[in-house]
């Protein structure tokens, strides 16, 4: 039942209506698969199904590419990796660019990378429903758009043995609910709508969460001329962004090839209490598990230091506890019981997957959005012809690898099929 669905999408020019209800925007059976997202894992996936001669469709909700990098990040942001370990498949980074590529760098390598593999993605389409139906062996995603500056939505419905969910970790931002929220007299934002510290000046702002992101933000906030503090529920790993003149990154990776993973951890923590000092004495506690087994383990990114820590241990940021309730004006009380006014919270609070609200099958994602590992495989692929790239948790390398390996598995499906569509073609003249 798949191949023959496979056989009718290989055998239509792309996308083709083969149903049309002018009210609901009607339903395209597209030739190749259906990619959800246009950020670096959509990319990455596109361009080698191109490489394989394989046509895709791509939805994207936003306006243009890597709306992450776009419209959610600060303006001061850098990968925080080597430009080594973030390059995608096919096209390393140009020579010229910096060890550490900022987000303008990294955003022009990916309008290149879309040109270079003809990557036009169908953009102000948002996906809210996708479902496999077994009978017709076909996923039949829904995606609801809008022309420029028109108020009226089409929904429309694409059909494809193949999906590939690209729409990444990171897809909504992660705001917790604190008590007496409404009544904060000041600025209340996510840190993916701050963009630099410069409209903070001489304020004093809570940023929630010691992430990379609550880290970087209250370090451009003292570079502003801000005061922040950094409230902490549970503590991270510090790690200098460097060690013996190389990264921290590229070194743990060396180790990796032959060390465990806990030897590893225990050496970086070594160096990095050589480096740093103890980061506990300044209120940052260490998590039981280190650095690399807990962003395997749960996802937990380390901290890789680009000049927060010495500002906490010069009391330039200062650490406080976790938020308990909004107190009315300005205040803010912590589960210490202390209260203190604020100008503005930042909440650095992270993000979450969106898959769950729209990939109608349980089983396939956990309820926080991350796909179930598939045995024996691991988890790019799923069943029934489903695909995901870039949930990993690896980053940008491990959005690469997941797109050579599920772009490979379709370019196979997709040739044996278009082969099979040949032949019967032969045999019927
Ligand atoms: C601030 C920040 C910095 C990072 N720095 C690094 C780094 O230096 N090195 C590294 O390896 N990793 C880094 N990461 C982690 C990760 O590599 C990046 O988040 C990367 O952008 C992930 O790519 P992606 O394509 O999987 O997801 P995204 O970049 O989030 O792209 C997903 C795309 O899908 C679209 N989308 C989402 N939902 C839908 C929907 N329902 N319908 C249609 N479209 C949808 C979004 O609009 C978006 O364009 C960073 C993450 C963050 C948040
Ligand atoms: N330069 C770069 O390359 C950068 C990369 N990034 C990456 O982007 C991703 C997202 O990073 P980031 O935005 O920092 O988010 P993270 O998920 O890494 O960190 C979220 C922080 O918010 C805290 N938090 C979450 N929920 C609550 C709550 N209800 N109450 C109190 N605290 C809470 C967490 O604490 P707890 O641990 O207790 O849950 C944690 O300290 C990561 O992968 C990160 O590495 C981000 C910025 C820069
Ligand atoms: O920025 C992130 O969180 C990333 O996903 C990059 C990344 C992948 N593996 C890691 C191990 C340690 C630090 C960062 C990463």
């Amino acid at each position: 039942m798949q191949e023959q669905a496979a056989a009718d999408a290989a055998g239509n020019n792309s996308p083709s209506k083969w149903e049309d209800s002018s009210a609901a925007g009607g339903c395209c059976l597209v030739r190749g698969p259906i990619i959800v997202g246009a950020g670096p894992s959509g990319l990455a996936v596109a361009a080698t199904l191109s490489q394989h001669a394989v046509p895709f469709t791509v939805l994207e909700r936003s306006d243009g590419i890597a709306d992450l990098w776009t419209n959610r990040t600060y303006d001061r942001l850098r990968l925080h990796l080597p430009k080594v370990f973030c390059e995608l498949p096919h096209v390393g980074f140009p020579a010229d660019f910096p060890t550490y590529p900022t987000k303008h760098d990294f955003l022009r390598y990916l309008r290149d990378y879309a040109a270079r593999f003809s990557v036009s993605p169908l953009f102000g389409h948002t996906v809210t429903a996708a479902r496999y139906d077994a009978a017709a062996a076909l996923w039949r995603v829904t995606a609801v758009s809008a022309a420029d500056g028109d108020r009226k939505t089409t929904t429309t419905e694409y059909a494809s043995p193949w999906l590939v969910v690209a729409s990444g970790e990171n897809a909504e931002v992660v705001v917790p609910k604190v008590k007496g929220r409404e009544r904060f007299a000041g600025e209340v934002l996510h840190s993916s709508a701050y963009r630099s510290g410069e409209r903070f000046k001489g304020m004093r702002v809570l940023v929630v969460g010691c992430g990379n992101s609550g880290m970087e933000m209250c370090l451009d906030l003292c570079e502003h001329g801000a005061m922040p503090f950094m409230s902490v529920r549970s503590g991270v790993h510090v790690l200098p962004r460097e060690m013996f003149g190389t990264s921290t990154f590229g070194v743990a990776m060396k180790l990796l090839k032959w060390l465990p993973i806990k030897l590893v951890d225990r050496f970086l923590l070594l160096v990095a209490k050589m480096v740093l000092g103890d980061t506990e004495k300044h209120g940052l506690r260490r998590p039981k598990l280190g650095p690399l087994e807990i962003k395997n383990v749960t996802g937990k990114s380390p901290v890789l230091d680009v000049g927060a820590w010495s500002l906490i241990k010069s009391g330039n940021i200062k650490i406080v506890p976790e938020v308990e309730s909004f107190t009315g004006g300005n205040g803010v009380r912590f589960v210490d019981g202390n209260e203190m006014d604020f100008d503005a919270v930042i909440f650095a609070t992270g993000y979450k997957s969106n898959v769950p609200s729209w990939l109608k099958d349980g089983e396939l994602f956990t309820e926080d959005g991350k796909p179930k590992a598939q045995q024996p495989t691991s988890s790019w692929r799923g069943p029934n012809g489903l695909y995901c790239v870039g949930f990993s948790g690896r980053g940008l390398l491990g959005a690469g690898a997941d797109a050579l390996n599920a772009a490979a598995d379709i370019a196979g499906r997709w040739q044996a099929v278009a082969a099979a569509a040949a032949a019967a073609k032969i045999s019927s003249v």
